[in-house]
């Protein structure tokens, strides 16, 4: 199978809150809340593409991000490459421009929303900066 290498950008608000978007249904792991991203296409380095899916899905401008980690990981159906950087910089207003919900999240409260096997790690080590 070919791994899917995916720009996923964890925004974070000075109120200690992330961003999540819902995936739709219909798509891989639909109904599940993720950190709005998606496919690095050929051409575009992971910053570009991260750039791109902000724009695209949640209407942000990135202004200044940092490597948070890689996650490789496994589904039955497909391979992922995560390739996750915090945006610790951003301007505009989050909105789900593809018609997905978006929700402002409490660090501490990750726990209570039902995420991708895959961002296990995640969840781990933003509560434990
Ligand atoms: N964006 C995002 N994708 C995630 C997360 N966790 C996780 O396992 N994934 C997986 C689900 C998908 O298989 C893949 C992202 O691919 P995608 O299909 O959403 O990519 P895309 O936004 O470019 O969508 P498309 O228009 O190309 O279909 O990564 C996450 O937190 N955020
Ligand atoms: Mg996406």
């Amino acid at each position: 199978m070919k791994r899917i290498h995916v720009a996923v950008g964890v925004v974070l608000n000075n109120q200690n809150q992330v961003l999540l978007a819902k995936r739709p249904s219909h798509l891989h792991q639909g109904g599940k809340w993720e950190f709005p991203g998606g496919k690095v296409e050929s051409g575009e380095t992971s910053s570009q593409a991260l750039i791109r899916e902000l724009r695209e899905e949640v209407n942000l401008i990135v202004i200044a991000t940092s490597p948070l980690m890689t996650i490789s990981h496994d589904y039955p159906d497909k391979e992922v490459f995560l390739d996750i950087h915090t945006v610790n910089g951003f301007s505009g207003l989050a909105e789900g421009l593809e018609g997905q919900q978006v929700l402002w999240a409490n660090v501490d409260k990750l726990r209570e929303y039902d995420f991708p096997e895959a961002n296990t790690p995640i969840i781990d080590k933003l509560q434990s900066l």
